[in-house]
């Protein structure tokens, strides 16, 4: 078939996930395009980073204007390297993305089709599947047909918005960074870090719990500075209230507007998201961030555990501080694996038997602060003041989209929200 604007551009990575995705392509997506009698172009990557060559040349046969169709068979992996590709071209087309769950995690896959939601999203498409040349496909098969199937039903698609990271050395910018899953710094980026040290004794998903022990007891010195243009400044999730608002557990600091507000560490977590609620299917650890986000620019959501806040470590005895900081990290972030759970529990206010044990919406504070903005800035600061009984880790990592960097010595992580006026922008069919 010949290319033109209504081409549909199928990018197949071979190795992600199980390494399915072309059989995938060949035996259930092929013959569904060509029963619609649908234009389609495939292009099985090759090495690393080519799914960013390809997105290029895309680009080029479409004279860089216009709407683009581009189909993903692979994980995040492989969208991040074709969108990567398309942060440092200078098209300004409009790329609307069928995505093919075929990686491991598939975090923006299950985000935006969570599994096991009911009604099954498969119910709106009964008529549309039971057209399909071979209509006995698998439960799994149409699951992963879903964002194909919202393209076919005349959906729009969902704005993506990808956030723009910029490390500076005291001299200036030196790398920027483009990312549509997660940015992250402490314990996050620690095991990514420490789990590929690990890859070849420990080939298996072993290793990234090993890692998760090296590094939950640790503590992350910066302080950071979130900004928001919008009239509602900065915002907070107040588990109790169900409901966003000011922010309230910022302590000792003046602020000078409620358009910036300054957190000071150390932290043991901080991620952000801005498409994706979960980073595995079942692993929902930024349950507020909404990518349903068809006419707004979008929000930067914020995840942070200060373990000094939680009474249970501060008042601690210096020699059981690792324990215990290690024992509610996994406590905590493990509530990620229940819907989310996490950023509901609160600190105890009052413990006579200074048991400091968490509470479910509880009076007191959150555990986990979670909050909104459109960007901020990471300053890792080395601080001397060390807190006895506990190691520190290394604040300058910066994880994007599982890429790891550093900050240079004496710089910081600048990350915001790419401007969706400035084109190139990335929308999904959900
Ligand atoms: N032909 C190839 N040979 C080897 N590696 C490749 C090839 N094509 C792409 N890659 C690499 O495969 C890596 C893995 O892809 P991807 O991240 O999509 O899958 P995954 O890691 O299984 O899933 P996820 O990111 O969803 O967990 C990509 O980072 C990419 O660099």
């Amino acid at each position: 078939m010949s290319i033109t604007q209504e081409t549909l551009h199928l990018i197949v990575n071979p190795v992600s996930g199980h390494g399915k995705g072309v059989e995938f392509v060949s035996q259930t997506i092929v013959p569904i395009l060509e029963h619609l009698s649908i234009s389609h172009q495939i292009y099985t990557t090759t090495s690393p980073g080519d799914a960013g060559n390809i997105g290029k040349k895309i680009l080029l046969s479409s004279q860089n204007e216009g709407t683009v169709r581009v189909g993903i068979v692979g994980g995040d992996g492989t969208f991040h390297e074709f969108m990567e590709g398309e942060c440092v071209s200078d098209g300004q087309v409009r790329w609307e993305v069928i995505l093919f769950p075929h990686g491991t995690a598939n975090a923006l896959y299950s985000s935006l089709f969570p599994p096991a939601l009911t009604p099954s999203p498969l119910q709106s498409h009964q008529a549309l599947i039971e057209t399909l040349p071979s209509p006995s496909h698998s439960e799994e098969t149409l699951y992963s047909l879903l964002s194909l199937f919202s393209y076919l039903a005349k959906t729009l698609p969902v704005y993506l918005p990808i956030t723009q990271t910029t490390l500076s050395s005291p001299t200036g910018a030196v790398e920027q960074l483009c990312s549509h899953v997660v940015l992250s710094t402490s314990l996050h980026a620690a095991i990514l870090e420490d789990s590929e040290k690990l890859r070849e004794s420990h080939p298996g998903t072993e290793r990234f719990k090993i890692a998760a022990q090296q590094n939950a007891s640790k503590l992350f010195y910066a302080s950071v500075t979130l900004q928001s243009q919008s009239n509602l400044g900065v915002e907070q999730w107040d588990p109790r209230k169900g409901d966003w608002g000011l922010p309230y557990t910022i302590k000792n600091t003046t602020q000078p507007s409620q358009r910036e507000i300054t957190i000071e560490g150390p932290f043991s977590y901080f991620l952000t998201t801005s498409t994706v609620d979960r980073l595995e299917p079942q692993f929902v650890i930024s349950p507020l961030t909404s990518s349903n986000q068809h006419e707004y620019q979008g929000y930067l959501y914020i995840t942070i555990i200060r373990p000094l806040r939680d009474r249970f470590i501060s008042q601690a005895q210096p020699e059981d501080r690792k324990d215990k900081l290690a024992k509610r990290a996994f406590e905590v972030v493990g509530q990620a694996y229940s819907n989310g759970n996490h950023v509901n529990l609160t600190l105890s206010e009052e413990d006579e038997l200074r048991s400091f044990g968490l509470e479910n919406k509880g009076k007191g504070e959150p555990v986990v602060e979670v909050f909104r903005c459109d960007s901020f800035e990471w300053i890792p600061t080395n601080d001397q003041r060390k807190v006895e009984g506990l190691d520190s880790g290394n604040e300058r990592l910066v994880c994007a989209d599982g890429a790891l960097h550093t900050i240079p010595q004496g710089g910081s992580a600048k990350v915001k929200l790419e401007d969706k006026k400035n084109g190139k922008n990335f929308y999904v069919f959900a």
